[in-house]
């Protein structure tokens, strides 16, 4: 895992107002989309609006991130010629189908670099993996360059893709949801979930993100402000594991002391995968704590 991104606001590019009040929610990451949430007709006015932003607001210790439109389009590499000199800290290319794709898009951002001056490789990139054919070449995408930091499954398109019904409960995605989990934490990289999308069902908001964590993914999108906070909740160890942590490390050291491999602890075998668990929530717990979210 590189960082922690438990919750990606998702913010429209071409409103100025969601956009000068995306960083006061809360949400580890900003999303400025250019993609979907932006009609044909808008896609000039959202790409100054969202370069002007990330040249003269202070997001803080929160993340940039720009979705930018798909290969597919006309309009990719005029988002890229306006944004990256902007200087976003990650791009999300949406719709990546193989490792192909993140090669053009690499290469084109390393030749703005090039050309402005621009530090090489310090813009990280999540791909959005939305489709069949980019769920079975989840792995080939993830690795496909170093400037990769997580991958991340786009539920709405991914159903629309394969012909399923899009569901609350999310069957229909469930092993998409693993298949980016284990490529992700296979590359070394993190595995954000799809947004839930109905913004008022805040009860299954908080389901639905609890079962993401529980499948491994280390955070997940949100489409509006008041998903924020239940989200980061959600992707926070609690005290109660915080502390469980602790003892399981503290009963290993002892039963180390004691020359034993594997320790009971409260009537439960603890050996080396148990440790293991315990050693990433106290990771993400100290992470947290000092602040440093990447
Ligand atoms: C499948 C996909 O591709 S998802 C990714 C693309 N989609 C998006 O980016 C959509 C982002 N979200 C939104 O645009 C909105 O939340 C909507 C359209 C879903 C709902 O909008 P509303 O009905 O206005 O939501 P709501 O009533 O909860 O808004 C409350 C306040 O939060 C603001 N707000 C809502 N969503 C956001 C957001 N994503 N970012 C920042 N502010 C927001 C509203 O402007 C409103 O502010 P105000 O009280 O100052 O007027
Ligand atoms: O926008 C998102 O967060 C996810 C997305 O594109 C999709 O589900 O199709
Ligand atoms: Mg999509």
């Amino acid at each position: 895992m590189k960082g922690i991104r438990r919750s990606l606001l998702f913010v429209p590019g071409n409103s100025p107002g969601m956009i000068l009040n995306g960083c006061i929610f809360g949400a580890d990451s900003v999303v400025f989309d250019l993609e979907d949430a932006v009609s044909t007709g808008e896609k000039d006015a959202a790409r100054i609006l969202v370069r002007n932003a990330l040249k003269t607001l202070d997001y803080g210790n929160t993340e940039r991130i720009v979705r930018i439109n798909s290969l597919k389009t006309p309009y990719w590499m005029d988002d890229l010629n306006m944004i990256i000199p902007a200087g976003p800290d990650v791009i999300m290319p949406p719709k990546v189908q193989g490792d192909e794709d993140i090669h053009r898009i690499e290469s084109y951002i390393s030749g703005i670099e090039k050309d402005r001056g621009i530090p090489a490789g310090r813009i990280k990139l999540i791909p959005l993996i939305e489709s069949a054919l980019g769920v079975e070449k989840a792995f080939e995408i993830a690795v496909a360059s170093k400037r990769i930091t997580g991958i991340f499954l786009g539920g709405e398109d991914l159903t629309a893709d394969i012909g399923a019904k899009r569901t609350k409960k999310g069957d229909e995605i469930f092993y998409s949801r693993s298949r980016i989990v284990i490529a992700a934490k296979a590359a070394g990289v993190s595995a954000i979930d799809t947004p839930y999308t109905d913004v008022n069902d805040e009860e299954g908001l908080i389901q639905d993100a609890v079962l993401a964590r529980g499948m491994g993914f280390n955070g997940k999108a949100v489409i509006s402000p008041r998903h924020v906070e239940h989200v980061n909740r959600v992707f926070t160890p609690t005290e109660e594991e915080i502390e469980y942590a602790r003892r399981v490390l503290e009963a290993t050291a002892r039963g180390e002391k004691e020359g034993k491999g594997a320790v009971s602890l409260d009537g439960k075998m603890i050996d080396a995968p148990i440790v293991a668990r315990a050693k990433q929530i106290l990771e993400i717990a100290e992470t947290l704590k000092g602040g440093r979210l990447r």
